[in-house]
């Protein structure tokens, strides 16, 4: 059973399409990263999967029934972005306000505390509490009653590079423990070795998804060698000219190395011409990032998008 799926789904804002024909899911035991610039859609996806609003074409079916439906909704946990607490309460009070309004069980809030990172801080007031702690308290009310369906929109906002690798650690053994979740963000640095797929929405439209091999493959963008030479780096040149998949290849010198852009469906002719060659010491190679995947699929503005607002 899927953790949702979307199927053909569109969203309209009185006149405004903001979502348009997505086809998208999630199966249980996968991260999957939901990226795209403010404004492309992610919130609104996430809307609908929690049943708070009801497409204007489409379905959209969570965990084997329908997105809304209460019985379902307990098995859902949700972390919305810009998380806000009553501050007077403690960190204790509040989860286990939470805990009470899911039906979850009381024992659950010390140790979920504890679990993101809170058990010194639980009996002060939120009032005291950073950024980063509001954020893992609103962590640890959305992992209140072991949800199979996890929904973290812009998680990592606030938290320091050590909290943002636990809260990535967290979220890995839940990931194997069977819970589907969603990664909401525009911040992509660091993202790429915790995902499973990544799907990129742009105004509105899935432009990809996938594996990050697979969002390569779709994206047909070159890998760079980096190689230092045996000898002179003309020989070099001269190896990569003379290869059968040298037509329009890009090359550069740098620091003494020779760049060279290569198609993916290229690469291992060219890199078995040079190991051939002896002319090689030393090769690196440099498949495209998420990062570079994302900013090829959303288009020029994705520079300008990249790395976001915090
Ligand atoms: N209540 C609303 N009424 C009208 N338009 C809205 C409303 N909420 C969102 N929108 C519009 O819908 C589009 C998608 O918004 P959404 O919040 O889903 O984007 P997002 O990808 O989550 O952006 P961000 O990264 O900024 O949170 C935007 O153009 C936004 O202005």
């Amino acid at each position: 059973m899927s953790c949702f799926r979307l199927e053909n789904v569109s969203y309209r804002y009185d006149k405004a399409l903001v979502l348009n024909g997505v086809d998208l899911r999630l199966e249980p035991g996968e991260i999957l990263g939901l990226f795209g610039h403010n404004g492309a859609g992610k919130t609104t996806s996430i809307k609908l999967i929690l049943g708070l609003m009801t497409p204007s074409q489409g379905k959209v079916s969570v965990l084997g029934g329908e997105a809304g439906d209460p019985k379902i909704s307990q098995y859902i946990g949700y972390l919305p972005e810009n998380v806000m607490f009553y501050p007077q309460l403690t960190g204790r009070e509040i989860l286990a306000h939470f805990a009470r309004l899911k039906g979850a069980n009381l024992r659950q809030v010390p140790e979920l505390l504890g679990q993101v990172g809170l058990d010194d801080a639980m009996d002060a007031r939120v009032k005291t509490y950073s950024k980063g702690m509001r954020q893992r308290l609103g962590l640890a009310q959305a992992l209140l009653g072991k949800p199979r369906l996890l929904m973290l929109d812009e998680p990592t906002v606030g938290l320091d590079p050590i909290a943002t690798a636990d809260l990535y650690r967290l979220l890995r053994t839940l990931r194997d423990d069977g819970t589907g979740i969603v990664l909401c963000s525009h911040v992509l640095p660091g993202v790429e070795p915790y995902i499973d797929r990544a799907a990129i929405l742009t105004d509105g439209s899935l432009k990809a998804a996938g594996d990050l091999a697979s969002l390569r493959r779709q994206a047909n963008m070159a890998t760079t060698l980096s190689i230092e030479p045996e000898g002179t780096v003309a020989a070099l040149e001269t190896v990569v000219n003379d290869a059968k998949a040298s037509a329009g290849l890009m090359m550069r010198h740098e620091n003494g190395r020779l760049h060279v852009d290569v198609r993916p469906a290229e690469k291992m002719d060219l890199v078995k011409a040079l190991m051939e060659s002896g002319q090689v010491r030393d090769l690196g190679i440099y498949e495209p990032t998420l990062e570079d995947v994302y900013v090829h699929f959303i288009g020029s503005g994705g520079l300008a998008h990249r790395g976001g607002a915090q």
